[in-house]
Order: structure tokens, then sequence, then C-alpha cells
């Protein structure tokens, strides 16, 4: 997507070819910050701190983080050692163990000498796939809003709820629940975006928000309680979130408050759409509730809030007592029957094992755990 009318992706490597470039999402929307990587140590960090985050982005910046490993040390042991030390950086994108095992797959059975090329080559075709696969999914939600669009009044808004950013910072470029509306959008569509402002970290006002407003689309951020009464009057049309993990069953796993969403959506008959890349789905597991494990991140997450002050200095607060424990789950699981439609890069999949084969029947296989 564009910054200040230039085309942008989020990792890229850097000139010179020494390094890998993200954008440094912990500093958004107050200042855009270019951070370099040049080391394994590099990459893990940045995932781990969230630095970059979004399940495919974390994919594509673990599979940058082989190449950077590789550099340092291409035996056996350092290919072993890479994919541990990043595994090891955040537990529910499924889409970071797709990354490094695609990388072990490809990188293994070459020779020691080979493998930073051919890791640097994988990384670049694992970035430019998810870009493709994140503009069909535009694609399949482009034509969901047309038939929305078609039963409206001539000219009248679509209203669409999102949570949390799944938006091109949280991929390569496009986004997955973005993408249908940067499509609606250009192609002259009146779209408005309702955006939660997902606590605690707030994806949704920091992240979501900043490059809706970069790309011109209308959007409200909203508190995340608020989304729940917009469709109680009538003023959300379709929720599209993204997923950090979705079952062979359809169970979508993304950012804690998504399933509360998916509830209020199915008690007001509000279609309830996921953006899902196929990296995304987890073949080996059907029941995502007991088996997507869950992300527990800092109580300081909850406890306290950052922002900008009037001076312009950004700054970190505390918001509860002192003494009050806080407890912080990063995802949650809404079940497949809460779930209208996954939107995949082969169009538009009825959540269930059924309907994700019919996309993908090559997986037929795979899914005997
Ligand atoms: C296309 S990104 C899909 C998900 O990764 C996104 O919705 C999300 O929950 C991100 O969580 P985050 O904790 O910011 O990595």
């Amino acid at each position: 997507m564009k910054i200040d009318g230039k085309p942008h992706r989020t990792i890229w490597p850097a000139e010179g070819g020494d390094a890998v470039e993200i954008i440094d999402q912990t500093k958004l929307p107050h200042s855009f910050e270019i951070a370099r990587l040049e080391t394994l140590a590099d990459a893990a960090h940045a995932i781990k701190a969230m630095l970059v985050r979004g399940a495919p982005l974390i994919g594509a910046t673990a599979a940058y983080g082989m190449w950077l490993a590789m550099r340092a040390d291409a035996s056996d042991a350092g290919l072993s050692n890479a994919y541990d030390r990043l595994y090891e950086t955040r537990p529910t994108a499924v889409n970071l163990r797709w990354a490094l095992d695609a990388a072990r797959r490809k990188l293994g059975p070459l020779a020691p000498e080979a493998r930073p090329d051919a890791a640097f080559k994988l990384a670049g075709e694992i970035c430019d796939e998810d870009v493709g696969i994140n503009r069909a999914i535009g694609e399949a939600g482009l034509s969901v809003i047309k038939e929305i669009q078609a039963k409206k009044k001539p000219g009248e808004t679509i209203n669409i709820l999102t949570h949390c950013n799944a938006g091109w910072l949280a991929t390569v470029d496009w986004g997955t629940a973005t993408a249908p509306m940067y499509l609606a959008h250009d192609a002259g569509i009146p779209v408005h975006v309702w955006v939660d402002e997902t606590r605690p970290r707030n994806q949704g006002a920091s992240l979501t928000a900043w490059e809706l407003g970069n790309h011109g689309v209308p959007h409200t951020v909203i508190v995340d309680n608020a989304g729940g009464h917009y469709m109680q009057h009538g003023m959300v049309d379709l929720v599209i979130t993204g997923t950090d993990r979705t079952t062979r069953a359809g169970d979508v796993c993304n950012k804690i408050g998504t399933y509360l969403k998916a509830l209020a959506a199915y008690d007001n008959g509000v279609p309830f759409y996921v953006g899902l890349p196929s990296p995304t789905i987890d073949w080996t597991i059907a029941d995502g509730v007991r088996d997507i494990p869950i992300e527990e991140r800092s109580a300081k997450e909850v406890t306290e809030m950052t922002g900008r002050l009037p001076s312009g200095e950004v700054a970190t607060v505390a918001i509860t007592p002192e003494t009050s424990p806080a407890a912080n789950p990063a995802f949650d699981v809404t079940p497949a029957r809460l779930v209208t439609g996954l939107l995949t890069e082969r169009g538009c999949a009825e959540a269930s094992e059924e309907g994700l084969l019919k996309l993908f029947p090559e997986m037929r296989q795979a899914g005997e755990d």
C-alpha cells in the first residue's frame, strides 16, 4: 500500500542486500520508523517485541530470520537452532510454524554453502506469495460487499466492523480483512469501517486507523464494547476480521474479543466473515478451543497505556491500582458455527471441514490426527 503516495511493503531486503528492513509498528501511529534486522537475534526480537506482528508478517519475518541465521551459521546445528529460536517467539499464529517448516524442508537437504542464498530466495517467495494471496482474499471479500450493496439503496454506505489489525501492516501487503475494504473503496463503493480500538495493545486504534486513514478509507474508531450496540441499531452490515490460526473444522482464533463480536453479530443477524490465507489453516487440529495455544502476554499491557501527550511526547501511564493483578490472554477462539464465511485466496469457504476441503482438496489426507 502507499505511504505519502509511495508504495510500501512491511518487510523488504535492505539496499545493498546485507539486512532486512521493517516498519517498527511499536512506534505507530505517532512516528513512522524503519528498523534494520541484521541477525537471527534481531529477527526473533522483532517478532517477540511486536515490532512486526500479525500472522502473515510473523511468518514472513521468520523466513527472513532463517536467512539472517544461515549467513552466520549454515550448519545443521545452525539450522536447527534458528528454527527453535524463532519458533519460541510467539505461540498462536500458525504462520510462524508454516514458514519455518517451509525453510527447514527447503534448506535441510542442501549443502551448508547453498543454504544462505536458498533461504533468501525462499523468504522473497513467501513475501510475494503473501501479497498475491491477500489480493485474492480481497476479491473474494469484494464479491460479498457487492452482494450486500445490491440489497441497499443506490449510494448508501456499507458499514464494516473490524477488530484488531488484520491490515497491510499485519501482512506483507494488502492485509486480509482490509483487502476487501481497499478494493471496494478503490472501486468507488461507499464503505465506512468501524475500527475496534482493540485493548490492550490498541492495534485497531493505532494501526488499522492509521492505515485506513492513509488510504483515504472513511472510518471511525470505537471502544471494543460498542460493536454490539451498533449492530443492534442496524449500523453494521458485516464484520470482517483476520485470524492467527483456523482449524480444519473452521474454528477461528484471532485477537482477544473477536469471539464476543461474533456472538453479537450472530444475535443480530450480521454476517461475520474472516480473511483467511491458506498458510493460516492448521490442518492438524479440529477443535480450536481445546487445541490452539493462546498466548498470555504481560499484565503491564493491561495495567498501563501508552499515548501521545499534548507536548507531542509519547508516554506510558498506569491506569489500575498498583496492587491489582491483571490477566492478558491475547487471543480467543470463535467456533465455526458463528462464522458466516472464510474468505480465502481460492474464494469464500463455508466454515467447516468440508467447506475448506472443497477449496483445498489436496489437503484431504493432511488432517488425520
Ligand atoms: C492478517 S493478520 C490476522 C491476525 O494476526 C490479527 O487479526 C491479529 O490478531 C494480530 O494479533 P497481534 O497480537 O497484533 O499479532
